[in-house]
């Protein structure tokens, strides 16, 4: 794990929040596009002005104050800030999960939502069955049920584990079976929340492989991928980083590490 030294950026260590939940998929909304460097990209998610608070025992509390996100269509994006800065508010917010208070959003094609720890939404005994269990409401033909769920296994490059129980995985076989079960459903953009936290090296590699094979194959998929892991960043194609409940800066990989190493941290890829 990548030290980081002011204060602000020390909060980047993992958190050990949890979601519970299982993956979501949620149906397309309309089609924007974006000037981003020179060129002319459509955008596979645009938030605006994105404002959400929560109840609590001592009022009202602000957590995204008008946030705004733009990423294009069929990249890897990372989303990187200290802990409690909003990142997984915003990504619920993204996937419909919170109703926000004002602005707005937009997720062009179905989307699927995977959580930080896989445990709270592998439900099923087997990766099969568990792969499948989102397929129910579709109604479709056993035959077909069987082909998208090796399908999915396939992209993730678990289709020798179709028959394996799902306590017997390791922690990135668990996140790679719970994106399968989300790929199953053909979504277009993919909505992930610090899938890496829990992971060793080996694990954590094969997640990012995973999900970079879709992001770069023929379905043009989008993955937002939010982590505190500095590591990861080179991985991406575009990044942003956000503070106090709004999103900074975006930009190149290189750019938002230059960012982060004015801010005191010490970013690996720029070692
Ligand atoms: N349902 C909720 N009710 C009340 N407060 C909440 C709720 N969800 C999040 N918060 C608060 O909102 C703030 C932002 O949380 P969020 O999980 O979005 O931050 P984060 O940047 O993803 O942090 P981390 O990196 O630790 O996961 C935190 O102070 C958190 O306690």
């Amino acid at each position: 794990m990548t030290a980081l030294s002011r204060p602000c950026l020390q909060q980047l260590a993992p958190s050990r929040a949890t979601q519970r939940g299982r993956a979501s998929l949620t149906k397309p909304r309309h089609l924007r596009s974006v000037v981003l460097a020179s060129t002319t990209q459509a955008l596979a998610i645009e938030a605006d002005r994105l404002s959400v608070s929560f109840k609590g025992s001592s009022g009202h509390k602000q957590v995204l104050k008008r946030a705004s996100l733009q990423v294009p269509e069929g990249s890897f994006h990372i989303l990187l800030g200290p802990n409690g800065c909003g990142k997984s508010t915003l990504l619920r917010a993204l996937g419909g999960l919170l109703t926000p208070d004002s602005g707005t959003v937009m997720v062009n094609g179905p989307h699927g939502f995977v959580f930080q720890n896989p445990d709270h939404q592998l439900v099923l005994p087997t990766v099969a069955a568990d792969v499948a269990f989102g397929l129910g409401r579709l109604r479709l033909a056993a035959d077909d049920v069987n082909r998208r769920v090796q399908q999915a296994l396939r992209a993730v490059s678990m289709e020798d584990f179709a028959d394996r129980p799902v306590h017997t995985l390791s922690g990135g076989q668990k996140q790679r079976a719970a994106i399968a079960g989300v790929l199953a459903q053909d979504p277009k953009v993919l909505l992930l929340d610090e899938l890496t936290t829990f992971l060793d090296d080996d694990d954590r590699e094969g997640v990012i492989r995973a999900v970079k094979g879709l992001v770069g194959g023929p379905s043009r998929v989008t993955a937002l991928w939010v982590t505190h892991r500095l590591e990861e960043l080179p991985e991406a194609d575009g990044a942003s980083y956000m503070e106090d409940g709004r999103v900074i800066t975006t930009g190149s990989p290189r750019g938002i590490a230059k960012h982060l190493a004015k801010l005191g941290a010490r970013v690996p890829m720029l070692r």
